[in-house]
C-alpha cells in the first residue's frame, strides 16, 4: 500500500504541490491524473525520495517477507491479505504491533527499497553503447539482485528481440520497456509509473495495460500517472485527481466517470469544480 499524507513541495516561487493526500491499495491500479503542471511528477518523485517534501509524508506498507530480519508481525489485524497486513519500520514495528495497527515505512527506511518499490519516472537512462541486457546485468549486480532476474524481466516486458541491441538505437517505446524492466529487477510489490505509455505504439499500450492489470491481480500495487485519459479508462480501478498541487478528488473509476458522460468529460468537470476532498 502507498499512503501519501499532506505532501507539499515548493520550488522557489512555484508551489508545485501544496496538499496531496491519497492511498493506493494492493490488488488495484490507481491512476494519478491532473492537468499539465498539476504536480503529478513532483508527487511521484517525493514518494521515492528523489525530491524531499517540504511537508507531509509518503509511506509504503511492504509485505511481511520484506521486513528486515524477517521480523514477525504481531498484532496485525486478522483476516487481512498479505498486502493489507504488511509491515512497519523497525522503530514502528514494536509500537504498531503493540497497538495492533499497521504502520507504513518511508522509502528511505525500507530495508531493501528496490524489492518493495519499482519506479519508472523517466525513460531508461542507460549508457548508449551498452545493450539493454548489459544495462540490466549491471544494475542487477549493483543492487544485489540475482542475475537470473535479468532474463525474467526481459521476458516480462517483451524486450527479448531488442535486448542485445545497443541502447543508443532504441526507440522511445523500447526505452520505456527497458526502464520498466529495470524497475522490475527487485521483483517489487509496488510499481510507481510516470506516464509509462509515452512513446508506446497502440500494441505497446495494450500490452502495458495488460501488464499493469496482471501485476495488480497478483495482489500488488500500481500507481500510474497519465494525461492520456483513454489509456487509463481501461486500466485503472481508482482515480486520484490532482489540481493546482492539491488532491481534489479520490475514489473509484466508476464514481469518477459518474461526473461526466466520458472520462474526459468527468475530468473537465472535476478539474474546474471546487475540491471535494
Ligand atoms: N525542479 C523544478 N524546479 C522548478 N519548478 C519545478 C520543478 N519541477 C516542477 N516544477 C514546477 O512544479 C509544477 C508541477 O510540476 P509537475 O512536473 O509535478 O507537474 P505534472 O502534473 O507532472 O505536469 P505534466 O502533466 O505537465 O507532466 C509546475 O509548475 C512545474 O513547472
Amino acid at each position: 500500500m502507498i499512503q501519501a499524507t499532506a505532501l507539499a513541495k515548493r520550488f522557489g516561487q512555484v508551489e508545485a504541490v501544496t496538499d496531496v493526500t491519497f492511498t493506493a491499495r494492493p490488488g488495484r491500479v490507481t491512476g494519478l491524473v491532473g492537468p499539465n503542471g498539476a504536480g503529478k511528477s513532483t508527487t511521484l518523485r517525493m514518494l521515492v525520495d528523489l525530491i524531499k517534501p517540504d511537508a507531509g509524508t509518503a509511506t509504503f506498507t511492504p509485505g511481511q517477507q520484506q521486513l528486515s530480519g524477517g521480523a514477525e508481525l504481531q498484532g496485525a489485524p486478522a483476516g487481512k491479505s498479505a498486502g493489507e497486513s504488511a509491515g512497519e519500520s523497525a522503530a514502528g514495528l514494536a509500537a504498531g504491533s503493540a497497538a495492533g495497527s499497521v504502520l507504513g515505512v518511508r522509502y528511505r527506511e525500507l530495508p531493501s527499497p528496490g524489492s518493495v518499490v519499482g519506479a519508472v519516472l523517466d525513460v531508461a537512462l542507460a549508457h548508449p553503447g551498452m545493450s539493454g541486457r548489459g544495462h540490466l546485468r549491471t544494475i542487477a549486480a549493483l543492487a544485489g539482485h540475482p542475475g537470473a532476474r535479468v532474463d525474467e524481466v526481459i521476458a516480462a516486458v517483451g524486450l527479448g528481440a531488442y535486448a542485445d541491441r545497443r541502447v543508443k538505437g532504441y526507440s522511445t517505446g523500447m526505452r520505456q520497456r527497458l526502464a520498466l524492466a529495470t524497475a522490475l529487477l527487485g521483483d517489487p510489490e509496488v510499481l510507481v509509473l510516470d506516464e509509462p505509455s509515452n512513446g508506446l505504439d497502440p500494441a505497446g499500450i495494450v500490452w502495458l495495460r495488460t501488464f499493469m492489470r496482471d501485476f495488480a491481480a497478483s495482489g500488488r500495487t500500481v500507481l500510474v500517472s497519465s494525461h492520456v485519459l483513454t489509456d487509463l479508462e481501461h486500466s485503472v480501478d481508482d482515480i486520484v485527481l490532482i489540481n493546482h498541487g492539491r488532491t481534489t478528488w479520490t475514489g473509484t473509476l466508476a464514481d469518477f466517470t459518474a461526473h461526466g458522460s466520458t472520462l474526459e468529460q468527468a475530468f473537465l468537470t472535476l478539474t474546474t469544480a471546487e475540491p471535494t476532498t
